[in-house]
């Protein structure tokens, strides 16, 4: 379970602060669209809650726990383990193939070569990008690389999901896509087979996207108005 107490953040001391001391619960399970003005603050919720930057005031728990205040080794773990990232305009390296991409986050959080590979392989053939698994990003389009970014950070099956802007400049085709895939990790169907070979049993897992899309508001289980 994810949730927030009294959270603010300011870029820097004197700058604005954001969020305004917010409290909330994310539900397990569902699809948590985070909306708001430009410049509200929905990014930086995102890097808040994905443990990249720290609050100001209040904290960010993960089962209890307070997270954001935990040394940086501890949250390195977290965010390596148990929080997947879905980087505004899919944000590949563009040196790197399609499938080394996706592979990436699984590696880092120990991963064996084999295990991370056919894990990518099966992730991008669920999200119909399988034969562009070798191409770089230059070579396929922004709606293809957008659901390769949707892979990456299904990778390690994480318990929360935190997704910046994944249908910005999408077509409503792609933009169904992505979202029905976010859907599906969020309901726990994100990673069946590894979650039966470990006997854990399908989890429900926290989903957040933050958006301006009316499509995904109109989609998504609940809202978060910042
Ligand atoms: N790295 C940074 N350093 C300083 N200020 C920043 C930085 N990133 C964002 N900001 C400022 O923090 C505020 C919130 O930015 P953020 O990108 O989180 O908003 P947003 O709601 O996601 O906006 P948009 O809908 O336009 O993407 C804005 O005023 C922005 O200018």
């Amino acid at each position: 379970m994810l949730s927030v107490e009294g959270l603010s953040f300011a870029y820097r001391r004197g700058a604005e602060e954001l969020f305004g001391g917010l409290s909330h619960e994310f539900t397990p399970g569902a699809v948590t669209a985070v909306t708001g003005p430009s410049g509200r603050g929905k990014s930086t919720l995102l890097y808040v809650l994905g443990l990249m930057l720290t609050p100001t005031r209040g904290r960010v728990l993960l089962d209890g726990r307070a997270v954001s205040s935990a040394p940086d080794a501890v949250r390195a773990r977290v965010r390596a383990h148990r929080i997947g990232f879905v980087f505004q305009d899919s944000a590949l390296d563009p040196t790197r193939t399609v499938l080394d991409s996706v592979v990436e986050p699984a590696l880092y959080a120990g991963w064996g070569l084999g295990r991370a590979r056919s894990r990518g392989r099966e992730l991008l053939e669920q999200m119909g990008v399988g034969a562009r698994a070798d191409h770089r990003p230059g070579e396929i389009s922004g709606g293809q690389a957008q659901r390769v970014a949707v892979c990456r950070a299904l990778v390690t099956d994480p318990l929360v999901i935190l997704a910046d802007e994944p249908t910005g400049n999408l077509d409503r085709d792609n933009a169904t896509g992505v979202l029905a895939a976010l859907s599906a990790a969020a309901g726990g169907a994100g990673n069946a087979g590894e979650s039966e070979r470990d006997g854990i049993g399908d989890v429900p897992r926290t989903v957040l996207i933050a958006t301006h899309d009316p499509f995904v508001i109109e989609h998504a289980d609940e809202v978060l108005s910042l």
